[in-house]
């Protein structure tokens, strides 16, 4: 397929995603079956075209003046891809597969600027939205925000339980892998423009033998701060797949005991395959039923809260989520994080230290949520998280990252990552 038909695929997509209500990526497979003709460069370039129209969609809109799928593609290709309304219509002229021409309104609209448009739509989020945001970061927070329109690198972990840094490196040095900035045994690999295709790294021989995983550098980050130790009882209560506990397990070099549960089913399903691909010898899966944790009670050296939530720190992945997110679904989430704080201090023993993590950017389930828990529980405090990057990186906090309530926050913008928080607590200070 050549680049017309392409952008009439985006559109058609765009229209079924808003017609259906139905998910991107379900959207995406479905119309790749439809139309077998297409190949994997084909479905990766359409499939760029949809995400990046849905990360800038108020801005394009805003531009446009309508949010109209056909708008909101001819403003990626020109904004976001270097297209000229000349050269597409050009190209639009000899293909049977082409959308309609561009119009000259169209084409004034695509060269309009964006000054003057207001601060959410700069910002490219829900307008009820702003007031969050802006608490979040205060006067960076469009900047902050417009960050989350790029598109995310590509990153992976060494599993140190079964490789190195270079030796994943050697395996994949095709795709030209460099070090995480931060991570001690992270890689990376710079998104692509345009209709460049992400690297498929689990087909892998190096993935497939357990060398590596992929997983946000971000997440790594937060995972190295949660400070898992060797020996230890740690308790990942919300471990859904096990990203987080295949982090913990290799930080623990496979010793002491790690409890990984999950109140769902399904989400806990493929952990047992990537335990075991990972040669994980130090978890035990406790799958949900009554009392499946009582045992645990007051026993746990650490208990790490990888908490659901709205998802906002990784709007770069799945922007359709940011559109989607309402008041309500927010309250839920905050319920939800509230009661996995109060349950997961229930587990932990004397000294032990209590990590609660989001991949959410807003204060209400950040800082707020934590300043509540401690206003409850006048016995717990919050331990110092400078100490805790010191110990896991060997270098200082660096500036920018502490939150206003002794968390951190990582952000596209500071760490080039997806939106994370951390904060670490604890019955006994320091
Ligand atoms: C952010 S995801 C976890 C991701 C996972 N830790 C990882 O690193 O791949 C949050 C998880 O919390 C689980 N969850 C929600 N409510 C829960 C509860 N009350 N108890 C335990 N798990 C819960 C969800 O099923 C979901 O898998």
């Amino acid at each position: 397929m050549r680049l017309p038909g392409r952008l009439a695929a985006a559109i058609e997509i765009l229209a079924d995603v808003e017609q259906r209500r139905r998910p991107v990526s379900e959207a995406l497979k479905a119309w790749g079956l439809n139309n077998r003709f297409a190949g994997a460069g084909d479905r990766a370039a359409i499939g760029n075209l949809v995400y990046d129209a849905l990360r800038h969609r108020a801005s394009f809109a805003h531009l446009m003046g309508t949010d109209d799928p056909r708008a909101l593609v001819l403003a990626v290709a020109v904004r976001e891809w270097g297209e000229t309304p000349a050269a597409l219509n050009d190209a639009f002229a000899g293909d049977s597969h082409a959308p309609a021409p561009v119009t000259d309104a169209e084409a004034a609209a695509l060269a309009g600027p964006l000054e003057g448009a207001p601060a959410h739509v700069a910002a490219d989020v829900p307008k009820w939205l702003a007031p969050s945001l802006e608490r979040a970061f205060g006067a960076t927070w469009v900047e902050e925000l417009a960050a989350m329109t790029g598109r995310p690198s590509l990153d992976l972990r060494t599993n140190l339980l079964k490789s190195t840094p270079e030796r994943v490196m050697k395996s994949l040095a095709r795709f030209s892998p460099t070090p995480t900035t931060i991570a001690p045994w992270g890689i990376t690999m710079p998104a692509g423009l345009r209709d460049a295709r992400t690297p498929n790294v689990t087909t892998d021989e190096g993935y497939q033998k357990g060398w590596f995983e992929v997983q946000d550098q971000g997440s790594q980050i937060v995972s190295a701060l949660a400070g898992a130790q060797p020996g230890e009882q740690v308790l990942d209560l919300c471990a859904g797949a096990g990203g987080k506990t295949l982090a913990l397990a290799a930080a623990m070099g496979n010793t002491g005991q790690i409890f990984a549960y999950d109140a769902d089913r399904a989400r806990l399903a493929p952990i047992y395959d990537r335990l075991k691909r990972n040669g994980v010898r130090n978890a035990q899966v406790r799958a949900p039923g009554d009392g499946a944790l009582h045992d645990l009670a007051g026993r746990m050296d650490r208990v790490v809260i990888d908490a659901p939530c709205t998802g906002t720190g990784t709007w770069r992945r799945r922007p359709d989520t940011k559109w989607k997110l309402t008041p309500e679904l927010l309250a839920q989430r905050q319920a939800e994080q509230a009661a996995l704080l109060a349950e997961g201090l229930s587990y932990l023993g004397p000294r032990g230290t209590l990590v609660y993590i989001t991949c959410s950017i807003l204060p209400e389930e950040n800082d707020d949520q934590i300043a509540a828990f401690l206003a409850a529980h006048p016995d717990v405090k919050s331990r110092p998280i400078d100490a805790a990057w010191h110990h896991a990186f060997g270098v200082d906090l660096p500036d920018g990252l502490r939150t206003p309530g002794g968390g951190i926050c990582l952000t596209p913008l500071r760490t080039g990552t997806d939106g994370f928080y951390c904060h670490l607590l604890g019955r006994n200070p320091g």
